[in-house]
């Protein structure tokens, strides 16, 4: 049946990353998903707006929504402060294989811990059995139509707190459109749009601040 997508990519990575090296991991991806095959990961461009508020936020515990195959966790991980730590929720199993040796390549399995499962039953867990008290940022890149769910997840289990900043990736393409209704005209969080005039589509990224 020949290898998956997910394989080609960390068969990509495995052959033109510097182990240890995040940044030629993160590049390596780009250069797939640009010469060969279009892959789902944020990528460069919206990537640069992610190590933006990565370099605002300064995050000791980042949960990321939707690994797939490692690309945001190693991009966001490489920037984590001293101490800090990713957490990321992935529900495909196979996804999960590959980001963790994506990760691996990079360097950064101390840094970042995959969860395996779906996000609706991971976050209640997150507090016991993960030890998480309350996380600083939260990037969603998950399936669009969990970002509104999941988030009201997140407020409901006592996982975001005053200040926690949402960002989200696809809000314009493929589209959250329950998700920005809600953030945007909540009085409970304060939010900024990045749009993104895309070499293949416009999509935005948006900021949702948690006010408590
Ligand atoms: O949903 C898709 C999608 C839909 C159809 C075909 C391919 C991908 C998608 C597209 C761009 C993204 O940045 C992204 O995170 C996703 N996703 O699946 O989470
Ligand atoms: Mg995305």
């Amino acid at each position: 049946s020949g290898m998956s997508k997910e394989e080609r990519i960390l068969d990509w990575v495995k052959q033109h990353a510097v182990v240890g090296d995040p940044q030629s991991v993160v590049d390596a991806m780009d250069v797939y998903s640009r010469q060969k095959e279009w892959s789902m990961h944020v990528g460069d461009i919206k990537g640069v707006i992610v190590d933006k508020v990565m370099e605002e936020v300064k995050p000791q515990i980042l949960l990321e929504l939707g690994t797939y195959c490692g690309y945001s966790a190693v991009r966001m991980a490489h920037l984590l402060p001293p101490g800090g730590h990713l957490f990321t929720i992935e529900f495909n199993e196979s996804f999960a294989t590959i980001a963790q040796q994506v990760i691996e390549v990079a360097g950064l399995r101390d840094k970042i811990s995959i969860l395996k499962g779906p996000s609706q039953e991971i976050i209640p867990q997150l507090k016991k059995k993960y030890e998480i008290n309350s996380v600083d940022m939260v990037f969603l890149d998950h399936w669009k139509s969990r970002y509104l769910p999941d988030t009201k997840l997140l407020e409901e289990n006592g996982i975001i707190r005053k200040g926690t900043v949402l960002l989200a990736d696809n809000v314009i393409c493929p589209g959250a459109p329950d998700f920005l209704e809600y953030v945007r005209n909540s009085k409970r969080y304060e939010c900024t749009t990045y749009p993104v005039e895309n070499i293949r589509v416009n999509d935005a990224l948006e900021k949702a601040v948690f006010l408590g």
